[in-house]
């Protein structure tokens, strides 16, 4: 049986590189430098100690499992995703397609309360899972912010971590599962007239399967301004810190995964990147990732403060804009476009003043 390996897609490049690991029990202020040093090299780091308890990751990481066994006519009816609800195959609403199935949910909870009766047999244990997780994760989401503020010597200590305070954050969560190869076989046709599973293991040629690689969830930024991901200990999360060249982040169910989103990088002139990463289905083993996306409100202005536009950046490298019209433009683009270029001020402009 031919199985999918770390073979890299022709013409990409696998680098083998260990992300930046932060102790979030260490010393604040080098705590702080770490994180700064991390956003500007990476846009990805890990955190350990955090502070999420075992038994808050416990609960919610059981209530997906158990939402992802149910047949598949049962998880249809927390669907469609538009743009929350349970989605499979496709991702976002312009072609974007991977071997993934997903729970995607405003934080809100009275929307959670809401949704969880579509999701769950006991919609009050799901709700009360699916809030306990958000209540710590933004919490550490917060912590992280601040220290970035912090490192970064910005006075107001919670410039950013306020945005996703904010009773009206838009922040969310999603619960990504990758089905292992031999339960996308089984949901294939299966008549004699169609291709047996061998020969499809060993010509599929199409993007789902590609030199071994199935794609799971393609190549994008998170445009919003903070994620804060953790999975089970099945890898497929990789990282792409130049055209062509992808690392692959190995799998620590007790460490939490941070990348920046697009907004903090326009909130940081620049400083801070927001990295394209993407996420492989494993041949063998299920994979369940949960990512909490921390956003401000649709209605904030997205600026950096002035202490950020400084040499070499003395000019903002982006125009103001709102949450509101960056979600609708990236909601309105293919999931690996660069969208972040879009409000990029032209260096004539920066000139004119
Ligand atoms: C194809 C798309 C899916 C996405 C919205 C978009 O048009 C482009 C950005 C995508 C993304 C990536 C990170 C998050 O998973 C997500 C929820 C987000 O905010 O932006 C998804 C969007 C989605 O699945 O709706
Ligand atoms: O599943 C993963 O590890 C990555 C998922 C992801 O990038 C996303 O949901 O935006
Ligand atoms: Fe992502």
């Amino acid at each position: 049986m031919v199985v999918a390996s770390p073979t890299p897609i022709r013409s990409e490049k696998i680098r083998a590189m260990e992300l930046p690991i932060i102790d979030l029990s260490a010393e604040r202020s080098e705590v702080s430098k770490l994180i700064v040093k991390a956003c500007e090299e990476y846009g990805f780091f890990k955190v350990i100690n955090h502070g999420v308890s075992e038994d808050v990751i416990a609960k919610m990481e059981e209530e997906g499992f158990e939402f992802f066994a149910k047949p598949t006519s049962e998880k249809q009816q927390a669907g469609p995703a538009n743009p929350c609800g349970y989605g499979s195959k496709n991702i976002g609403f312009n072609g974007d397609i991977g071997e993934v199935e997903y729970l995607l949910l405003n934080t809100d909870p009275l929307s959670i309360s809401q949704r969880s009766k579509t999701i769950s047999n006991d919609p009050t244990k799901f709700s009360s899972a699916v809030t306990g997780y958000i209540e710590a994760v933004r919490g550490l989401a917060c912590e992280i912010l601040d220290l970035m503020a912090e490192g970064l010597w910005v006075p107001d200590r919670s410039v950013f971590s306020r945005l996703i305070r904010d009773v009206d954050s838009d922040s969310l969560l999603r619960l990504n599962h990758y089905p292992p190869l031999k339960d996308c076989l089984k949901d294939r046709d299966t008549s004699p007239s169609s291709m047996h599973s061998h020969h499809l293991l060993h010509h599929h040629s199409n993007s789902k399967i590609n030199n071994g690689n199935r794609i799971g969830f393609g190549e994008h930024s998170d445009p919003q301004i903070l994620t804060v991901l953790r999975s089970n200990d099945v890898g497929g999360l990789q990282i792409s810190p130049e055209d062509g060249v992808w690392v692959p982040v190995s799998p620590d169910p007790t460490a939490f995964c941070v990348n920046v989103g697009d907004l903090l990088q326009a909130m940081t002139n620049g400083r801070f990147v927001s990295v394209k990463h993407r996420a492989l289905a494993n041949s063998y083993k299920s994979r369940m990732s949960m990512a909490y996306f921390g956003a401000p409100p649709l209605h904030a202005r997205i600026t950096p403060p002035p202490e950020l536009v400084v040499v070499p950046h003395s000019c903002s490298l982006y125009r103001p804009f709102t949450w509101a019209e960056y979600k609708k433009t990236a909601l309105s683009l293919r999931l690996g476009d660069s969208r972040l270029g879009l409000f990029r001020v032209q260096d004539d402009d920066q000139i004119a003043g």
